[in-house]
C-alpha cells in the first residue's frame, strides 16, 4: 500500500525540519510555505483548529498545521500563544526577566497539530507537553526559544537534533499523529 503523505502548512523552516525528521519516511511530508492567520484570545486548541481551516479552504485539499505556545507557570500560561510577538520583542533575555519576580521558573512547551482531510472536514488534534524550565539563553540560537528552555539539564539549543525530538512537544505530537494514521491505514 501507498505510504500516507500530509501537506504541513507552515511559515517555518525550523518546524518543518523537525516534522521531516520525526515522520519521515513512515509518512511523506510535503509542504507548502503559508504564514497562516492565527485567532487571539481563544484556547489552544481553538487557535489551532481555525488555522487549520483556513489551511484546507486555502489550499482546497489535506493539510496538516500546527501551532506551538510556550507557558510560563508563574504567568498562569501566558505567554502561551503569543511567544512568538513576545521572543520578537523581548528576546530571551527578556523573556527570562519576566519570571525575576518569581522563583517558580517552570514553564511548558506545547505543541498541537490538526490535520484535517479537507475542506469541510473536521480537524483532529495530536497534542504533546513537555515540561521544563526558563534559564538563561545557553546553546545555538537557530530556532526560535530552544536555548532558554531547559529540560533534565539541557536546553533545546545544547541537545542533537535526534535527542531533542525523542523527548520534545513536537516528537510527543507526532507520536500520536503517527499511531492515528497507522489506524486509519488498518481499518
Ligand atoms: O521547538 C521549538 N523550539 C523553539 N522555538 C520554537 C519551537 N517551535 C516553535 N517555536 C517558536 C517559533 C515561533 O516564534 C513560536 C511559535 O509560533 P507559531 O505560530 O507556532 O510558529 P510560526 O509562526 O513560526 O510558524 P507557523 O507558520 O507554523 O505558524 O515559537
Ligand atoms: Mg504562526
Amino acid at each position: 500500500m501507498a505510504r500516507p503523505a500530509v501537506n504541513f502548512i507552515t511559515g517555518n523552516a525550523n518546524k518543518l525540519g523537525e516534522v521531516k525528521a520525526i515522520l519521515e519516511p513512515a509518512i511523506e511530508v510535503r509542504s507548502q510555505a503559508l504564514d497562516l492567520p492565527e485567532i487571539q484570545g481563544s484556547s489552544m486548541e481553538e487557535v489551532t483548529i481555525d488555522k487549520c481551516r483556513r489551511a484546507a479552504e486555502l489550499v482546497g485539499g489535506p493539510v496538516l498545521v500546527e501551532d506551538t505556545c510556550l507557558c510560563f507557570n508563574a504567568l498562569n500560561g501566558l505567554p502561551g500563544p503569543y511567544i512568538k510577538w513576545f521572543l520578537k520583542s523581548i528576546g530571551h533575555e527578556g523573556l527570562n526577566n519576566l519570571l525575576a519576580a518569581y522563583s517558580d521558573k517552570s514553564a511548558k512547551a506545547v505543541c498541537t497539530f490538526a490535520y484535517s482531510a479537507g475542506p469541510g472536514h473536521e480537524p483532529v488534534l495530536f497534542q504533546g507537553i513537555t515540561e521544563g524550565k526558563i534559564v538563561p539563553a545557553r546553546g545555538p540560537s537557530n530556532f526560535g526559544w530552544d536555548p532558554i528552555f531547559e529540560y533534565e539539564g539541557k536546553t533545546y539549543a545544547e541537545m542533537e537534533k535526534a535527542e531533542k525530538n525523542k523527548i520534545s512537544h513536537r516528537g510527543k505530537a507526532l507520536a500520536k499523529l503517527q499511531a492515528w494514521f497507522a489506524e486509519q491505514a488498518s481499518s
